[in-house]
């Protein structure tokens, strides 16, 4: 069955801890934490410093997804704020070797670590890194705000990444416009980890929602 990571992009931040005991009552696998530093993508989310309080009161798989420029600039941070798993977009590095040492550097922490690509980006860009990867975020609108519409293209790339699986045993994750039937599209097409913000956090029933989407 597939995961399902709702994105705390869409929740209230006023209202977090309700909300974050909604999701997990309601089936939420993972929390879905969206970083954005308004140069990598031009909107502002949070920080570091509310994952480590979500750390004190969510025992939920905390999946970092970095929207930054300077992802090795802030790893650390995130990494002692209880990340469970970061992933940087692949188009935030200007050397294969920052990739490289930004993949190691996680994993001699004890993190997992994943790579993104933006809609316009081919899976190409990351295949020399995927032995290495506990997970591949595709991403199915352009990074930046909740609430938009699934771009198709997504679905042939979360089947590229089926075939290159073989035996590598990174994770599949999809990411914007999911909904019943944008997530059945993907489901079909092999993904393993669906995030969804709007839809999740903004229905009238959270459980009927996330179970559609499993
Ligand atoms: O990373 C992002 C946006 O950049 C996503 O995680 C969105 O937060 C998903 O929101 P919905 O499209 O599901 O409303």
């Amino acid at each position: 069955m597939v995961k399902v990571a709702p994105s705390v992009l869409s929740a209230n931040f006023a209202e977090l801890k309700k909300d974050l005991d909604s999701i997990r009552e309601c089936g939420a696998d993972w929390i879905h934490y969206d970083v954005m530093d308004g140069h990598f993508v031009p909107n502002i989310s949070f920080g570091y410093s509310i994952l480590n309080d979500i750390a004190k009161v969510s025992d939920l798989y905390l999946d970092v997804h970095l929207m930054i420029e300077k992802p090795m600039q802030y790893v650390d941070a995130f990494i002692k704020s209880h990340a469970s798993l970061i992933t940087a977009h692949i188009e935030a590095f200007h050397h294969e070797q920052e990739v490289k040492t930004f993949i190691q550097y996680v994993h001699d922490q004890g993190v997992h670590v994943g790579l993104s690509v933006k809609p316009d980006t081919p899976i190409s860009s990351i295949q020399q890194y995927l032995d290495d990867l506990d997970l591949v975020l595709v991403m199915s609108v352009e990074p930046g705000f909740g609430g938009q519409t699934f771009q198709e293209q997504a679905l042939s790339k979360i089947q590229e990444l089926c075939q290159l699986k073989q035996n590598r045993h990174y994770l599949i994750e999809v990411d914007g416009g999911i909904n019943a039937t944008t997530g059945q599209l993907c489901r079909e097409a092999g993904v393993d980890v669906l995030v969804a913000g709007s839809y999740v956090f903004n229905a009238e029933n959270r459980k009927e929602a996330i179970d559609s989407l499993k």
